[in-house]
C-alpha cells in the first residue's frame, strides 16, 4: 500500500542476540541448542547505568514446577506451616506436571489419591533458581542398577517412555541451568527441547527504548448505532481485509486518518514489558464498558486451586482461591465489530496475522500444526475495593506427552479506567540496577501493556511473574488478551 511505506520500526534481525549456542547431551549424543542468556545489566540503560550489579528484589517468589514421575494418581497439597492446615491444590495424573507461584520455605506434599493419609513426598521450596520439585519413587541415587530394576518392575512400556522423557527433561534442565543460570521450565519433547516461539517477539534492549508499528485499525471516535454493532457472523477467509479494503465501520473512525501509529515503550528488559499509550479510544472504552453492563461477571478462579477429583476426605479441604478476588467474563472477538477491530489492532501490535486470532478456513495458515486459534477470548475483569490478583505466572505446564506444548506466550492488558487508588500491575522481579521495589504500572484509560511469558528460546520466563495490586479506593476495569505459542491447548468453543 502506498500510504504505508514501512509498517514498523523493527529491522530484521537474523536471530535474537541473546541466543547463544549451547551443546547438551541427554544420552543421545551431543546436540546444539540456541539458549537464552541474559544480557549484562549495563546494556539495560541507554546512558550510564546506575549500577553494574543487579539489585536483589524484595520479592523472593519463584515458579515452582512439580513433577509426578510415577504411574500413580496423586493429590498435591500445600501445607501452610509444619503440621498446620493443608490445602488441596490439584490432582496429578501419572507423569504429569504442574506449577504454581511459590516462595522459599513453602511446604508442599504429594499423597496417593486413594490414600490421603500417606505422604509419598514432601518438598520445602528453596530459593530461585531452585524451580524443580520431583517425585520419582524409582530412582536410587548413585545406583543405576537398582534404579533400572525398579523401573522394570513397576512400569510398562508406555510408562517407561514417559519416564524417560522426564529424565531427559531433568538432564536438559541441569545443563541449561549451568549454561544460562535459569531453570528449563518447559519439557524436553520427543525430538528435542521445546521449539522457539513461532511468533514474532519485540526486542527489549534498554529501559525507555521505543518501537513503533503502524495499524490501519484506527480509533473509533463515534459510537455506531447499536444495530451496526451486532455480532459478526462471517467466518474464515471472508474476514480477511485486503490493503485497499475499507476498515469495518470506517465512517465512525477518526476522519482522514488512514492509519495510526502505535509506540511500544520498554518498561522492563527482563521480563520484556512494554506500554502502549492510547491503544483504545474513549469511544471503544465506552463500548466495552457498555457490554460489561450487559455481561454477567463471574467470580474469578485460577487454574491453580480447586479440583473436583479429590477423594472424600480431601474434599473438605478444598477452598475457593484467595489469590484472585476479582470478577471476570469472556468477550469473544465476534461480539461486535469494535471488539473485532481491537483484535485486529492487537494482531498488528504483536505482528501476528489476525487470521491466527480467529477460526480459520482449511487453506489459511496450513503450516500451523492445528486449526486451533493462538489466543483466548478477551477477558473482561473488574476489581472492586480490596480485590487483587496475587503474584502469578500466566504460562502453564504441559503434559510430557504433549509434543506441541502450547503455552501462553504473550499477555496484553488494556486498561479501561484510571484514577483508582492502588490497582497497579506489578512486576516484582524486574531486573534493574536501581530499586528493589516492584515495577508498578499505573492503570490509565486506553493504555495497553504487553509482556511475554516466554523467552526467545522457547523456555518460560520465570521473571514474567506479576500481580494486580489490591484496590485501595475506587475500582478497576480491564480487558486482557492471552496469546499462545504455537497454538492454544484446546479449542475454547
Ligand atoms: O489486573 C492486572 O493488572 C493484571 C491481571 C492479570 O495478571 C491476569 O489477569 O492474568
Ligand atoms: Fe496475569
Amino acid at each position: 500500500d502506498e500510504d504505508l511505506p514501512q509498517t514498523c520500526s523493527w529491522t530484521s534481525i537474523e536471530k535474537d542476540p541473546s541466543l547463544k549456542e549451547m551443546i547438551y547431551d541427554v544420552g543421545d549424543g551431543p546436540k546444539p541448542f540456541q539458549a537464552y542468556v541474559e544480557p549484562p545489566l549495563e546494556s539495560f540503560y541507554k546512558g550510564d547505568p546506575p549500577s553494574k550489579t543487579r539489585v536483589v528484589p524484595k520479592f523472593n517468589g519463584l515458579a515452582g514446577k512439580f513433577v509426578n514421575m510415577s504411574n500413580k494418581n496423586l493429590n498435591f497439597y500445600w501445607e501452610s506451616a509444619v503440621g498446620g492446615a493443608v490445602h488441596l491444590m490439584r490432582h496429578y495424573k501419572p507423569f504429569s506436571t504442574g506449577g504454581t507461584g511459590t516462595f522459599p520455605g513453602h511446604r508442599f506434599f504429594f499423597s496417593p489419591d486413594n490414600d490421603p493419609d500417606t505422604r509419598v513426598k514432601e518438598f520445602v521450596v528453596g530459593e530461585y533458581p531452585q524451580n524443580y520439585y520431583v517425585y520419582d519413587p524409582y530412582f536410587v541415587e548413585g545406583d543405576p542398577v537398582q534404579t533400572e530394576k525398579n523401573l522394570k518392575a513397576n512400569l510398562n512400556k508406555k510408562e517407561r517412555k514417559q519416564y524417560d522423557k522426564w529424565r531427559k527433561t531433568l538432564l536438559f534442565n541441569e545443563q541449561y541451568l549451568n549454561f544460562t543460570g535459569r531453570s528449563y521450565l518447559a519439557n524436553y519433547l520427543d525430538d528435542g527441547p521445546r521449539k522457539a516461539p513461532s511468533h514474532f517477539m519485540w526486542p527489549a534492549d534498554y529501559f525507555g527504548q521505543e518501537h513503533w508499528v503502524v495499524t490501519k485499525e484506527t480509533h473509533f471516535d463515534r459510537l455506531p448505532p447499536s444495530d451496526d454493532l451486532d455480532p459478526i457472523l462471517i467466518t474464515g477467509t471472508k474476514r480477511v481485509l485486503k490493503d485497499g479494503d475499507p476498515r469495518i465501520l470506517q465512517e465512525y473512525r477518526v476522519k482522514d486518518e488512514p492509519y495510526m501509529n502505535m509506540t511500544l515503550k520498554v518498561l522492563s528488559v527482563i521480563p520484556r514489558v512494554f506500554e502502549i499509550q492510547n491503544f483504545l479510544s474513549p469511544t471503544e472504552i465506552d463500548h466495552i464498558l457498555d457490554l460489561a453492563g450487559g455481561i454477567e461477571l463471574h467470580e474469578s478462579t485460577t487454574g491453580d486451586v480447586g479440583t473436583d477429583r479429590g477423594s472424600d476426605r480431601t474434599k473438605g479441604l478444598e477452598r475457593k482461591t484467595k489469590t484472585r478476588t476479582s470478577k471476570n467474563s469472556w468477550v469473544p472477538r465476534e461480539k461486535s465489530p469494535i471488539i473485532d477491530a481491537i483484535y485486529r489492532r492487537a494482531a498488528d501490535l504483536t505482528r501476528i496475522d489476525e487470521a491466527l486470532l480467529r477460526s480459520r478456513d482449511k487453506d489459511e495458515h496450513p503450516e500451523v500444526p492445528t486449526k486451533r486459534k493462538v489466543c483466548e477470548e478477551l477477558q473482561l475483569v473488574h476489581y472492586g475495593p480490596e480485590q487483587e490478583y496475587t503474584a502469578h505466572h500466566d504460562f502453564g505446564h504441559t503434559h510430557i506427552d504433549d509434543n506441541l506444548a502450547g503455552a501462553r506466550f504473550a499477555t496484553i492488558l488494556f486498561y479501561l479506567n484510571e484514577g483508582m487508588e492502588g490497582g497497579h500491575t506489578s512486576f516484582p522481579r524486574y531486573v534493574n540496577g536501581e530499586s528493589f521495589h516492584e515495577l508498578a504500572v499505573k492503570p490509565e484509560a486506553g493504555k495497553a501493556v504487553l509482556f511475554y511469558s516466554q523467552l526467545p528460546d522457547g523456555n518460560m520466563d520465570d521473571f514474567s511473574q506479576h500481580a494486580a495490586k489490591p484496590i485501595i479506593e475506587g475500582e478497576k476495569w480491564l480487558i486482557n488478551l492471552w496469546i499462545w505459542d504455537p497454538v492454544k491447548d484446546t479449542e475454547d468453543e
